[in-house]
């Protein structure tokens, strides 16, 4: 019967690869936090990290202030890809933008360490649009929102290698994101242990902006 299918779709508990505080909370936010699985194949995962490890290998992981977002971290600017790494982002910017959102020419990579974690924070609006995405590689994460006026509000993204997460709207700008750190790294009752984890994270211009290619682009968030 069509009315019972309906109730019983409600009442789903949302995909595996995401938790929330409440079924309202999963459902606001259907469209505006996204995992997508499995979205890089395991060629596309080896062709990103073989172009990265060496520009990586370059810098030291920083352990910054006490009130820094992210620790034990190394991290680069990207704007020049080989052609198939370019024809993954373009994948990437397919599924997770819109035909009038304009990307930030350069693609924020980010190498955390097995210890290393990101504290809870909003990217700045000042420098980032309505849009994030991000590609993990090498190693799974959780990524926990949580509503920064409504603290028992709250999502957990589980991100394994592979997978493209994407923020936009309300996730964006309304909850914080932040990487659990190995102690902390749970998605429920599952221990999600944590080693070293690369993300590749596109993210939109600010509106009103102009394009990101001329002139000095803004730093990353
Ligand atoms: O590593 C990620 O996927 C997120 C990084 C992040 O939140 C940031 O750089 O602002
Ligand atoms: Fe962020
Ligand atoms: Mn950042």
């Amino acid at each position: 019967m069509a009315g019972t299918g309906l109730l019983a779709l409600r009442t789903l508990p949302g995909p595996s690869w995401v938790r929330g505080s409440s079924p309202l909370v999963l459902s606001r936010l259907r469209d505006a936090a996204v995992v997508r699985p499995g979205f890089l194949s395991v060629a596309e995962e080896e062709t990103l990290s073989r172009e990265l490890e060496p520009e990586l290998r370059r810098r030291r992981y920083e352990y910054d202030h006490w009130d820094a977002a992210i620790h034990g971290f190394r991290e680069t600017e990207k704007s020049r890809w080989s052609e198939a790494s370019r024809a993954i982002l373009q994948r990437v910017q397919a599924a997770a933008f819109g035909p009038g959102q304009t990307l930030l020419s350069s693609v924020h990579v980010l190498d955390l360490e097995a210890r290393g974690y990101i504290k809870p924070h909003v990217d700045s609006v000042k420098f980032c649009g309505a849009t994030i995405a991000g590609l993990s590689l090498l190693s799974p994460s959780v990524m926990r929102l949580v509503h920064t006026q409504e603290p028992g509000e709250w999502l957990e993204l589980l991100l394994e290698p592979g997978s493209l997460y994407i923020l936009r709207g309300s996730a964006r700008y309304d909850f914080s994101h932040e990487i659990l750190r190995d102690e902390e790294s749970f998605f429920g009752e599952r221990r999600i242990p944590r080693g070293r984890r690369i993300s590749v994270i596109c993210r939109s211009l600010p509106e009103g902006m102009g394009t990101g290619e001329s002139g000095q682009s803004p730093p990353a968030c």
